[in-house]
């Protein structure tokens, strides 16, 4: 496997809550490669999104070791590591899209000259060269949420983590921007933690799936995909990916008889 980006060793992260201790995450084992595309699938609960905010060091575990990039959470964070993608797009309504992919920038301290080239740039890359003067309410919503990922590509972070970014979307724009995705993915080598409620989704989309479970959230299966990484939408038919949904639908069952 190539080189490890995100390492896992027993992870655990308890919340404590008025009606007693919630164990979100335990003893959570993942190593995460170099340019693979990982997606996180499982019931309600069992803790995807928050095994992403940990990684992005937006909650701390209570127990474990976390690496990304080699360094701490923390240390990623202020290294800019990764780009977050949220499930809505949350875009300023009185900035238009350039003006919202470029508020982060300027919060780091880039140039005008060096955000004008980069926001150019990651606005071909999500094929919205020429809306950068529209306001976000002028786009519709996958592209609000193409316009999101262009924010999270801006500082060239080799790590992109997304929680549920097409949820709310319909099935036939969701098919396009998982092959937007799937080709930005190619083009550009990152690493992508993604997780979603969709079996198609992330068959379409990983090179490895994990599967979660609830109470305590936990990993009960990692698959490795056989399918190439150039995947027409209609791969969907064949019989290699059929068998991959089915086996990620059978681990789904298995963690969940496990309750
Ligand atoms: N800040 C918090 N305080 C207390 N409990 C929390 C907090 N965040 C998450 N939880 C609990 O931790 C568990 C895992 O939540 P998490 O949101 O990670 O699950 P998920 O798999 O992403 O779910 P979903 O698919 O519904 O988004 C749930 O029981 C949730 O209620």
């Amino acid at each position: 496997m190539s080189a490890a980006v995100i390492e896992a060793r027993k992870i655990s992260l308890t919340f404590q809550t008025a009606d007693g201790p919630v164990h979100a995450l335990k003893d959570v084992d993942l190593t995460i490669g170099k340019g693979d595309f990982v997606s996180f699938i499982g019931p309600s609960g069992c803790g995807k999104t928050t095994f992403l905010r940990t990684i992005a060091a937006l909650e701390t575990p209570t127990g474990g070791e976390l690496s990304v990039n080699g360094m701490t959470p923390d240390a990623a964070q202020r290294a800019r590591a990764y780009g977050y993608v949220f499930q809505a797009p949350g875009l300023y309504p009185w900035r238009t899209i350039s003006g919202n992919i470029s508020l982060p920038l300027e919060i780091m301290g880039f140039s005008r000259s060096d955000r004008q080239e980069r926001i150019a740039r990651v606005l071909d890359l999500v094929d919205l060269a020429g809306f950068g003067g529209k306001f976000p309410w002028q786009l519709s919503g996958g592209m609000q949420q193409r316009a999101s990922i262009a924010r999270a590509l801006a500082f060239d972070a080799d790590i992109l983590l997304m929680d549920e970014p097409f949820g709310a979307l319909d099935e036939i724009v969701r098919d396009r921007l998982n092959e937007a995705l799937l080709t930005l993915w190619r083009k550009t080598g990152k690493t992508i933690g993604f997780v979603t409620h969709s079996i198609p989704e992330a068959v379409y989309l990983s090179t490895r799936i994990v599967v979660m479970s609830p109470r305590p959230g936990r990993i009960t299966k990692v698959i490795d995909s056989p399918l190439p990484p150039e995947r027409p939408l209609d791969i969907r038919d064949s019989p290699e990916f059929i068998a991959l949904a089915h086996e990620v639908r059978e681990g789904l069952r298995e963690g969940h008889g496990d309750d």
